[in-house]
């Protein structure tokens, strides 16, 4: 399957990927970033996988939505008949449920099922047995229980079960998977048509309190259903995506674990779920991120896990062949131990937005933010890893050293704007300090742009996040310069790519990538704050109509073989839908761009 082909159903603490054949190729249980119990999208059917189609039929001929839900339903028509599977993730109870219903819509249609369990990664071979009318597969501290009115046939050797059966038309047959500890007593029965009922009412009464009204309606709700399905409900966590290593070039190397929450990527989420008026999950993620970075300020990690745990080693697990061979596959993040600066910038952005929109005040956040604040007067002159997290030497990054300016800036606005204490004066010299050093050592002339890092010519698509940051008035030359020189040099056809990749000298990586989704949208929030709102609105189509059929993208583009890349479905990208379509909508909430204090 290509990427795209994938469709994605949670329960807002997992979710799992659904193929257009009809297979469940990644579910990772009980949370997002614990061991896959289904990981074929890395290594095949071997890695375990849950099929249930019509026999001898490959993808389906339709698939879609029910409506504002996370309820997928995958249909099969041919002139024999006509057959649907409902599939979903009913929200969390005493344990996880993936429920397919197999619906017969006409004719008559023989299907198969295959259902194979391989726990941590494909790596555990399950033991099966049936225990009270269901087919319960064990293995360590891992149990699943199937349950379902048609008689299974477990194949013992081969440790996968199969059934066969036909349905006709109005014949609903439930299947029902339910995960639990295998130390405990065998779950209780879900109810697979009541869950349904309940699994589209919650979606649906979710996405009613959204306030977008614009022209964009539909994506906007399918990308806020995809962010709030990517939040871990127990603690406003946020997973930048829920698979790892989909590459970002097909069979390259550059495959990343993203089930964590990034403050960056969740910053930009808070920006969105406000935007859409969703200011409870905002205050959720805001309250998660003063718990996470609470410490000491030099300890700042750019990721956290779901419950704010700073470990996230990386390893590899090697049985797995990855994503059509994409090696190596890589489970944890090392970018998590790196020093990105940006990151105070987008906490200090992050929480005078929520101050700006007026969510519920939490007494913490600003003595975080003092404490942060002290720690990057001595700290913003170093280079950083950067927000592309690259492995190569540090540098100083201009979008770092513009993320600097930011969290002084927002400092001196709570002071001004907000009545909170603190040496604004001492901040306001900084800010002025910070800026002088960006424009001088940041900016080529000869080319009216910024440069990606100082001493450097190269771009960087972060620099399209300039306007919207404030750090020079929109009329600036050198914004508009900048603009055009991204537009320029790392457009291909229409699509953004971070940087010039591939040679290792930024990033330490070899080997290119594909375009990079929210830089994109990035360059269409530029045109449109520029007032080049045509130019904007045309990117921004084309960039929607490279969304999956069921409205969903990665996290990068292939503009040439025309496919998804990388991790999928995008946290980043779907973020980027809803404040790209906000900020054509001229929502008076999108603050930004409002001048240039501390500097020319
Ligand atoms: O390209 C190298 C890096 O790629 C990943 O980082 C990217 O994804 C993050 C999560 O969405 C995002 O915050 C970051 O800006 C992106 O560059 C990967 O996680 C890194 O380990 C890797 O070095």
């Amino acid at each position: 399957m290509r990427i795209e082909d994938y469709a994605l159903v949670g329960d807002m603490h997992t979710a799992a990927l659904v193929g257009r054949d009809g297979s469940v190729d990644w579910l990772c249980l009980p949370r997002f970033d614990s061991g896959a119990c289904f990981a074929a999208l890395l290594d095949g059917p071997r890695a375990g996988r849950w099929l249930l189609a019509p026999a001898g039929r490959e993808t389906c001929t339709g698939r879609r939505y029910r409506g504002d839900t996370l309820v997928l339903e995958t249909t099969w028509d041919s002139p024999d008949g006509c057959v649907r599977v409902v599939d979903f993730m009913p929200a969390r109870g005493e344990a996880p449920d993936l429920v397919r219903v197999v619906e017969g819509v006409r004719g008559r249609v023989e299907m198969r099922t295959e259902l194979t369990l391989r726990f941590d990664y494909g790596r555990v071979v399950p033991w099966l047995r049936h225990e009270g009318g269901r087919l319960a597969v064990v293995a360590g501290p891992d149990a699943a229980w199937l349950q379902c009115p048609i008689p299974l046939c477990p194949d013992k050797k081969a440790h996968r079960t199969t059934a066969a059966f036909t349905v006709s038309a109005g014949d609903r047959v439930p299947f029902v998977l339910t995960w639990r500890e295998s130390w405990l007593p065998r779950p209780d029965r879900t109810d697979a048509e009541e869950s349904l009922t309940a699994t589209e009412r919650m979606w649906t009464h979710w996405l009613s309190d959204c306030r977008y009204d614009g022209e964009y309606g539909e994506a906007v709700r399918r990308s806020l259903l995809t962010l709030k399905a990517l939040t871990y409900a127990p603690t406003g966590g946020l997973v930048a995506a829920p698979t790892t290593s989909l590459p970002e070039r097909p069979g390259g190397t550059r495959n990343w674990d993203y089930r964590y929450s990034w403050l960056r990527d969740a910053t930009f989420t808070l920006q969105a779920l406000m935007h859409a008026g969703y200011d409870d999950e905002a205050t959720a993620w805001r309250d998660w991120l003063l718990r996470a970075v609470a410490g000491e300020p030099a300890d700042l990690q750019t990721m956290y896990t779901l419950d704010g745990g700073r470990r996230i080693p990386e390893w590899n697990p090697d049985w797995l062949a990855g994503y059509e061979g994409a090696q190596p596959v890589r489970i944890g993040n090392a970018a998590s131990a790196q020093f990105q600066l940006d990151v105070y910038g987008e906490i200090m952005d992050c929480l005078e937005l929520a101050r700006d929109a007026g969510l519920r005040p939490n007494d913490d956040a600003w003595d975080l933010q003092l404490v942060l604040m002290d720690y990057l007067e001595g700290a913003w002159r170093k280079p950083d890893n950067g927000l592309w997290e690259t492995r190569g030497p540090r540098r100083d990054f201009v979008h770092s050293k513009v993320l600097a300016w930011v969290a002084a800036d927002r400092m001196i606005s709570a002071v001004e704007n907000h009545g909170r204490e603190g040496p604004a004066d001492r901040w306001r010299a900084l800010r002025e300090e910070i800026h002088r050093d960006v424009c001088a050592r940041g900016y080529d002339p000869g080319r009216n742009t910024f440069t990606q890092y100082y001493g450097s010519t190269g771009l960087d698509a972060a620099l399209l996040l300039i306007p919207r940051l404030g750090f020079l008035p929109l009329d600036d030359p050198r914004v508009a310069g900048t603009v055009d020189a991204v537009r320029r040099e790392l457009c291909e056809d229409g699509f953004v790519h971070r940087y010039r990749s591939g040679t290792g000298d930024v990033d330490g990586l070899i080997g290119g990538e594909g375009a990079f989704l929210a830089c994109s949208f990035w360059l269409a929030d530029a045109l449109a704050l520029l007032g080049r709102r045509e130019e904007a609105r045309e990117l921004f189509d084309r960039l929607l109509a490279v969304r999956n059929d069921v409205g969903l993208l990665a996290e990068e583009y292939d503009a040439v073989h025309h496919r998804q890349l990388g991790n999928f479905p995008q946290a980043y990208s779907h973020v980027s839908i809803v404040n790209t379509a906000v900020a054509l909508a001229g929502d008076s909430r999108t603050r930004r761009a409002r001048g240039h204090p501390g500097g020319s």
